[in-house]
Formats: C-alpha cells, sequence, structure tokens
C-alpha cells in the first residue's frame, strides 16, 4: 500500500473513531432532551411522521457536533429532509431517537447511527461502520466495526466496555413482529405464525431495544410488508441499513424478504423498506416465505 493510502486509511479511522467518541458523549445531553422535551412540535418529518421537541432536540445537537468533526463531510438525519454538508471524508446518517413514541409511556428509545465512505443515498455496501445506543434503565452503546460488534454501558457520556465480542447467540428465543396481526400480508402471516408457537413474544415499539433482545437471546425482529403498506414503516438508509449492520457483524442475517439489506440502494433517503433481522434460519424461512 503507497504511504498517501495508508495516511488516508488511518484518518478515516481516526474520523470512525472520533464520530463514535462524539455519540457516546452526546447522550447525557439527549437523555436530558427526553426529560425536558416531552411535548410535540408543530412539524413533521420527511416520512410523515409528527416531530416531538425532544426528536428535535436530538437531532440538532448530534447535527451540530458531528458536523464539527474535521473528517465529517455530510450529516443527514430521519428528521431532516436534505443532507447537510460540509468537507471532510466520511458521511454520517441518524435516527437521532429512535421509537420516541415511547417517550409518553417512559419506555425504550434509542439514537442509531451509520458511518459512510459515501454520501447518502447510498448502499449499504459503503458503510464503514454503525451502531445504536439503548437509553434504558441504563444507557448502553452497541458498535459494529472491522466485522466485530463490542457492547458499552455509558456514564456521563464515558465508555466502558462489557462485550467485546457480540454475537447472536445460536439457539433463538424471542420473537418481535410490527404492523399487527390483521395488516399483515397472506404470505408473512403463516411463517409468522409458525414462529410464534416456537418462540417468546418480544416487543418494545422502539427498534433498537427489540433487536438488542435479539442480540442478547437470539431470535427475529421484523417490521414487515404490511397490505395497505407494501413498503413497510422502517427507513432504509437510517435504520435498515445500520441494523442490518451491526446484525450481519453479529453472525446473523439481515432481509429486505428478498436479499441482504445491505446490498440494497434507496433511490430517495426517506425510502422505507420491509425488514427481517436476526438468525440465519428463522430469515432464512421468513424469505422462503414472502419472496414469492
Ligand atoms: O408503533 P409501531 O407500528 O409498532 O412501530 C414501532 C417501530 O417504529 C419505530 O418507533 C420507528 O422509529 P422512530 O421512532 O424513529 O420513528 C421503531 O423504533 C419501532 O420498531
Ligand atoms: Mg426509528
Ligand atoms: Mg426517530
Amino acid at each position: 500500500m503507497s504511504e498517501s493510502l495508508d495516511v488516508s486509511a488511518t484518518n478515516a479511522d481516526a474520523t470512525v473513531a472520533q464520530v463514535i467518541d462524539t455519540i457516546a458523549e452526546t447522550t447525557p445531553d439527549v437523555r436530558t432532551a427526553i426529560f425536558t422535551e416531552r411535548g410535540h412540535s408543530e412539524s413533521v418529518n420527511p416520512t410523515g411522521d409528527a416531530q416531538l421537541a425532544a426528536d428535535l432536540r436530538a437531532d440538532e445537537l448530534f447535527e451540530e457536533r458531528l458536523l464539527a468533526i474535521d473528517g465529517v463531510a455530510s450529516y443527514a438525519s430521519e428528521e431532516r429532509e436534505d443532507v447537510t454538508t460540509s468537507t471532510g471524508r466520511l458521511h454520517v446518517a441518524m435516527d437521532p431517537l429512535d421509537g420516541s413514541s415511547n417517550l409518553e409511556p417512559n419506555s425504550g428509545m434509542g439514537s442509531i447511527f451509520s458511518v459512510y465512505s459515501e454520501q447518502p443515498p447510498t448502499s449499504g455496501r459503503n458503510l464503514v461502520a454503525a451502531g445504536f445506543v439503548v437509553y434504558g434503565p441504563v444507557t448502553s452503546m452497541v458498535v459494529a466495526r472491522e466485522g466485530r460488534v463490542r457492547e458499552y454501558l455509558l456514564e456521563d457520556g464515558d465508555r466502558r466496555l462489557v462485550d467485546n465480542d457480540v454475537t447472536v447467540p445460536e439457539d433463538p428465543t424471542v420473537f418481535g413482529f410490527g404492523g399487527g396481526v390483521d395488516s399483515w400480508t397472506d404470505e408473512f402471516e403463516p411463517v409468522a405464525e409458525s414462529i410464534r408457537e416456537e418462540l417468546k413474544l418480544r416487543y418494545g415499539g422502539a427498534m433498537v431495544a427489540d433487536i438488542n433482545q435479539v442480540l442478547t437471546y437470539g431470535g427475529v425482529f421484523a417490521y414487515p410488508a404490511l397490505q395497505s403498506r407494501p413498503e413497510g414503516k422502517l427507513r432504509l438508509q437510517f435504520e435498515g441499513h445500520p441494523m442490518a449492520y451491526v446484525v450481519e457483524s453479529a453472525g446473523g442475517r439481515s432481509s429486505n424478504g428478498d436479499e441482504s439489506l445491505l446490498g440494497t440502494e434507496p433511490d430517495e433517503l426517506h425510502e422505507r423498506t420491509p425488514l427481517y433481522l436476526g438468525n440465519d434460519s428463522l430469515i432464512d424461512r421468513i424469505e422462503s416465505s414472502v419472496e414469492q
């Protein structure tokens, strides 16, 4: 490798590390916003969801701090129409507050991040790192990078490593399927029913917490194509790609019903996708049922 390529790879690594540190350091302020900004704002986001004041505050905090990093060239988010650009080499995409409808009943929420080598909208193959924060009874952070997944506990924004090699357990235990039984398609319903007979239901209304159940106990999380909404609910760039990158790096599988989410590229920044994530064998069963 030439010296210049070597130097630029080192710079990219340093930028990824700064992005991860900055997200961790911002979590105490996001927790404060969860506490203080509990009301609705007047606005809706680009996919038509009502925005809470906390969604907007979390987005503002991440945008300002991540774009201040020298190597970060752009910031894209579920809460803003367009990509904000700067100069640099890597691109960050975020769901600043995931599961924000859980704010009122005081249930789990999180933040999801992805770092790409190309500006979104772009393929999941251009991811260089991804992960998420869970604002649960404790604040934790899961980071996938260079084929390995690590879990940290966060205290005042400082990270303490608790698991150096997170892997999806081989024997699945839990499942969580969004969208509601009456809305499922004829293709998804039978495989969902057979999985329901085998596994325990864990569905909390925040993808971050539900995926963390799958990483902890093994199983499957899905927000499938619905009869009224074949494109599903969740956003490919901000939720699908990063969670697929984490689950695949932890030895599991991701799918849009047809192929790995990482192989897909949105035509538009805010595009939705059906999404299935978890143990290999379960994703195989779902794919063979829904892909016809
Ligand atoms: O309320 P539903 O239909 O079960 O949807 C829950 C899903 O929607 C989400 O809350 C969407 O995320 P946002 O809160 O970022 O919009 C996911 O976290 C969760 O898996
Ligand atoms: Mg979300
Ligand atoms: Mg959100």
